[in-house]
């Protein structure tokens, strides 16, 4: 993806200009490419409610350089200082609740809080912005592992369909479920695409399309309720989707939609792959139903196209005000749907407890 469509840049503060996370607003693809630059956490944070930047990682990269806007007194005592960026960090907390890269990438900044010194405070601006860069590369390097790992589960496929945008834009780049889509592409295995158009908010008609399009991989957008006759028709060889928090028994959340899909796959034996980073997954919950899912405004289910964009101001009501309306933002897929998780370490087949455990223990205890 050409730089000027890179999902996340930073920009240090420097004389007069001060620091600012620049982000390629995702609400106006695929009309126009705009970037809209955070310079203060309220600016942050509502870009990360609106979806301007979205996607697990791209979420967690964005909030880790939010940090870097806290408004500091560098005048002020060590602890104060301190306190107001764990301020800025439970104030980024509050911005999406499903998403766990987001509090992972919160706590990695947390942790460089806590660990400086009082005499060394001064150091502390430079620290965190290094420290939200190497999140910001390593998640780069993770989706390029991820894309070598998942590619040979697609070796023998023509077309895969994907659910939402788990791609470039939903990460520093490359993605996770698209990853081996590049992948393959770049070694002349190209496939066909199948992208759910993934109502309310489009992302996988208004982003996936988009991104692909741009790589030159054939993209075909279905409406959502499409998914089920092109697998009854065996026009699917796999379903391949990201996601946004992994329980330890290897229940998966994702975007609403996911959990159908996994069932007509099964239904069809057709493989439902889920590709994430290790930190997606939340070992501290034991299962997916303890996964908190996010309720949006139900103003992007009551207007065509979401009602949260510039592309959607003029989206027209396609609900009635007396009828109700529901919108849950994600929905959770058990673990015995899943054909194989694939992270940046390897591949967990048929997931369970235990292969999640021993997937984090390998990392640990490499032998
Ligand atoms: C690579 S994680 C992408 C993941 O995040 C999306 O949700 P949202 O667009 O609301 O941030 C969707 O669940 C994707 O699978």
């Amino acid at each position: 993806m050409s730089t000027d469509a890179e999902t996340i840049r930073y920009r240090a503060a420097a004389g007069e200009s001060p620091a600012a996370v620049d982000l390629l607003d995702q609400t106006r693809i695929p009309a126009e490419l705009v970037r809209l630059e955070c310079t203060d956490l309220a600016q942050l944070h509502d870009a990360i409610v609106r979806l301007v930047v979205r996607g697990a990682p791209a979420i967690g990269i964005a909030a880790a350089y939010g940090v870097t806007l806290a408004p500091i007194d560098p005048a002020s005592n060590p602890d104060s200082i301190r306190q107001c960026y764990y301020d800025a960090i439970e104030y980024l907390a509050t911005s999406r609740p499903t998403a766990v890269n987001l509090f992972w990438a919160l706590n990695r900044m947390r942790g460089i809080v806590e660990s400086t010194e009082d005499a060394a405070i001064g150091e502390l601006p430079p620290r965190l912005i290094e420290e939200a860069r190497a999140i910001h590369e390593e998640d780069r390097e993770m989706c390029r592992a991820m894309g070598r790992n998942a590619a040979p589960l697609l070796r023998d496929a023509k077309t895969v369909l994907t659910h939402c945008n788990a791609g470039g834009l939903a990460t520093a780049q490359y993605g996770t479920a698209l990853a081996p889509i590049y992948y393959l592409h770049e070694n002349g295995h190209t496939l066909n695409v199948y992208a759910d158009e993934t109502r309310p908010l489009m992302q996988g008609a208004r982003l996936t399309a988009w991104e692909l399009s741009q790589a030159g991989i054939p993209v075909t957008v279905c409406t959502d309720s499409m998914a089920g006759s092109l697998m009854q028709r065996g026009l699917v060889d796999a379903v391949i989707v990201g996601s946004d928090r992994i329980a330890e028994n290897g229940d998966v959340a994702n975007k609403i939609g996911t959990y159908p899909l996994a069932v007509i796959a099964h239904y069809h034996n057709v493989p439902f792959y889920v590709v994430a980073p290790t930190n997606t997954f939340d070992l501290e919950l034991q299962s997916g139903d303890l996964i908190p899912i996010e309720q949006r405004s139900e103003d992007e289910v009551r207007y065509t196209l979401g009602a949260n964009s510039a592309v959607h101001a003029e989206g027209r009501m396609a609900v009635p005000r007396e009828a109700s309306v529901i919108n849950p933002a994600f929905d959770v897929t058990p673990a015995e749907l899943v054909a194989a998780i694939v992270t940046e370490q390897g591949v967990i087949e048929r997931p369970t407890r235990e292969k999640v455990q021993q997937h984090f223990a390998a990392i640990t205890n490499p032998t």
